[in-house]
This record gives C-alpha cells, sequence and structure tokens, in this order.
C-alpha cells in the first residue's frame, strides 16, 4: 500500500499566441534533428489556427473534470499540471508541489502508449523536474493505459459513431484506418509501441466494425528525408484505397488522447481534403478527449497503484495489463 498525496497530470504543452509557436517547436525539437524546413511548415500548421495549439485547453478541461470525478468519489487529492515543452512547465510545477509540502505524487502522462515518445521521454522529463527541485516529491508514473478499457472503450464508441455518419449506402462497407503518430525506425521501444497499437486497434475493430477491412496506419512523420519511419503514412494509404475501389473510411486516431494539433490539421484538413480530393467519404471518430469513462480511468489507475501489486489490473486485447514500471526497452532516460 502506497499513499500518494497528489497527482500530477503531465503533458506535452503547446503555444497559446502566434509568438509563442517558434519558441515553442524550438522546444519540442532542441537537439534532435529536425530540418528548418519542417519546422516552417509546422508552424504555418499553428498559424492556420491562430497560433493556439488546442492542447493547453484540453489539460486544464481535463484536470477540471478529474478534480470532479475525484470529489465524487471521494479522493482528497489536489490534482497538479506540467508539460514538457511549454508553460506551465513540468520543473515549475515540481517546485509549486515541493513548496506546497507534496511528498508522494502519481503521475497521469497524456499519451498511452509505450516507446521513447509516448514514455520514456515523460519519465525522464519527471526525473529531471525532480532532480532540479530541492525537496521534490517522489513522483511515481502510473502504468501505460493504452488497453485500460477506460482508454479504450471511448474509441469503440468513437468508431461506431463515425461509421454511423457515413452515407447509409457507404456504411456496411467503409475501411477502417486507426493513425498514430509514426516515430523512427531507430527509435527505442518502436517496436513495443507498434505492437500495442495493432493489438488495441484490433481489439476496437473488433467490437465496433466486425468484418470491416481495417488497417493501422501512421501520421505525422516528422525528422530528415531518407531517415526511416513507421509506415504506411496516411495519406499513402488513402490513395491505395481509392486505387483500390474503396468509396468510404472512418479514421480512429487510436494514438492520441485528444484532439490536439496533430488531429486537427493532419488528420481533419490535411488527410480530410485529400480524401475529398480522391472522392473517398472521410468521417474522423472522436479522441477520449474527456470522455467520462477516460476520465474515471485515472482514478482507477490511481487506486490499484495505491492498492499494490495484488489490485486486478484491467486491459483489454491480447498483451496483459504493462507493468507498473516500464522495462528498459521504453527507452527511459
Ligand atoms: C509518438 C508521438 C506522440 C504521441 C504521444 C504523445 O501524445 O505524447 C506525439 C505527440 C505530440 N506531438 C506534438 C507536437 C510535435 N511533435 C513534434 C515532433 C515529433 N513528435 C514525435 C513523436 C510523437 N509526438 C517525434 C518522434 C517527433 C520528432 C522530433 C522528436 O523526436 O521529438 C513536433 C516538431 C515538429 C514536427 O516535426 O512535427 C511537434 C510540434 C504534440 C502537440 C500537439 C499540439 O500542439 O496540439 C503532441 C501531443
Ligand atoms: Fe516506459
Amino acid at each position: 500500500m502506497t499513499s500518494y498525496d497528489a497527482l500530477l497530470l503531465v503533458s506535452f504543452g503547446g503555444p497559446e499566441g502566434p509568438q509563442d509557436v517558434m519558441p515553442f517547436l524550438e522546444n519540442v525539437t532542441r537537439g534532435r534533428n529536425v530540418p528548418r524546413e519542417r519546422l516552417e511548415k509546422v508552424a504555418e500548421h499553428y498559424h492556420l489556427f491562430g497560433g493556439v495549439s488546442p492542447i493547453n485547453q484540453h489539460c486544464r478541461d481535463l484536470k477540471a473534470a478529474i478534480e470532479a470525478d475525484f470529489a465524487a468519489h471521494g479522493v482528497d487529492l489536489p490534482v497538479y499540471w506540467g508539460n514538457r515543452n511549454w508553460d506551465p512547465y513540468l520543473t515549475d510545477t515540481v517546485r509549486q508541489m515541493a513548496d506546497d509540502g507534496i511528498r508522494r505524487a502519481a503521475a497521469f502522462v497524456t499519451s498511452a502508449y509505450s516507446g521513447f515518445s509516448s514514455c520514456g521521454q515523460y519519465a525522464g522529463d519527471i526525473a529531471r523536474a525532480r532532480a532540479a527541485v530541492p525537496g521534490a516529491p517522489e513522483i511515481d508514473k502510473l502504468r501505460v493505459y493504452f488497453n485500460h478499457p477506460g482508454f479504450v472503450e471511448p474509441f469503440v464508441e468513437a468508431t461506431r459513431a463515425a461509421l454511423d455518419r457515413l452515407p447509409e449506402d457507404l456504411r456496411g462497407r467503409a475501411h477502417v484506418a486507426f493513425s498514430a503518430h509514426s516515430v523512427p525506425m531507430a527509435q527505442p521501444g518502436r517496436e513495443r509501441y507498434a505492437a500495442e497499437l495493432a493489438d488495441i486497434s484490433a481489439h476496437v475493430a473488433a467490437q465496433a466494425a466486425p468484418g470491416h477491412d481495417w488497417r493501422l496506419v501512421y501520421q505525422s512523420r516528422s525528422g530528415p528525408p531518407g531517415q526511416p519511419w513507421l509506415e504506411p503514412d496516411i495519406g499513402d494509404h488513402l490513395e491505395e484505397l481509392h486505387a483500390a475501389g474503396t468509396r468510404a473510411v472512418v479514421v480512429v486516431p487510436i494514438g492520441f488522447v485528444s484532439d490536439h494539433m496533430e488531429v486537427k490539421y493532419d488528420l481533419d484538413v490535411e488527410a480530410a481534403e485529400l480524401a475529398a480530393k480522391l472522392g473517398l467519404a472521410y468521417e474522423r471518430a472522436a479522441t477520449p478527449g474527456t470522455h467520462p469513462r477516460y476520465v474515471s480511468m485515472v482514478r482507477e489507475l490511481l487506486a490499484e497503484r495505491t492498492a499494490g501489486p495484488d489490485a486486478p489490473r484491467p486491459a483489454l486485447g491480447t498483451l496483459g495489463a504493462r507493468p507498473d514500471v516500464c522495462p528498459a526497452e521504453c527507452g527511459h532516460a
């Protein structure tokens, strides 16, 4: 039995005005060998939305929803929020927690999978923030939750709803494309990341779209050209579907917890425009966001970790629950 005196929400961070865009992109890509042209292109995506990423507001909304859920279930813990790449920065939040007398917190990161970008890098951020703050609390990162029912059930519901929005005559034979952020083939944990995505996509497909063709695809590729990244890219996949005579597609952003910029631009603008050009009927399924089932998962993850190793750890699909403390394959710093 471990007792926690706070929950810490850890996220990516995003710009909140045009003047934030370039400094934010520089924070994200520092030391990462991302070409200048790619940064300029991504900056344009943010400028289309007034230089504001939706992600910080998602975190404010999620924090408020967790607080309300805690209050409704008698969990009397403060909820803090800190980001990797933008204000409020994780180190500042950890300093505030120390000032408030917090001794041991559980951390929930807004990324559901194993692998370096989704898990190990956040674990490293937490370790660095703690190292920078004298008297920092202990911080236990909650387990990877890609197959927790609280993450999966909202996707099952959203996939069904997206299919229902397609024209009735095309719905029955619609293709379902599960989409996730690509990562370099050389990234630590890449195999595990892809295996988790494939496993849970198969589960959602079977539950929400039995008998439909489906495929796991990738989006938002970055990095220098010539460097291999996970494929197929969603754009190439849409072209292939069209060439094979498919007339309707549902895109399920299975790799993402909320409608941040990768969803709002790369799917809702770029992929949707390509589908329109190809004459493919296109619907994009909702992400968990502040779905009540997703919000209650945070409380459940905290409760199971508090209860200790014998507490049941629910998991859908075939891979089983991830251990509380991940193995080295996530590329933890
Ligand atoms: C696996 C993965 C997730 C999913 C897990 C998770 O959710 O954490 C994710 C999420 C996100 N990625 C985001 C934004 C960006 N990612 C970039 C760059 C990169 N992402 C990568 C991977 C991932 N990224 C990688 C391997 C790179 C190359 C550089 C590097 O190795 O780090 C760049 C630089 C420009 C570009 O190259 O695109 C930006 C601006 C935002 C915020 C969106 C918003 O503002 O709403 C979110 C949630
Ligand atoms: Fe990990």
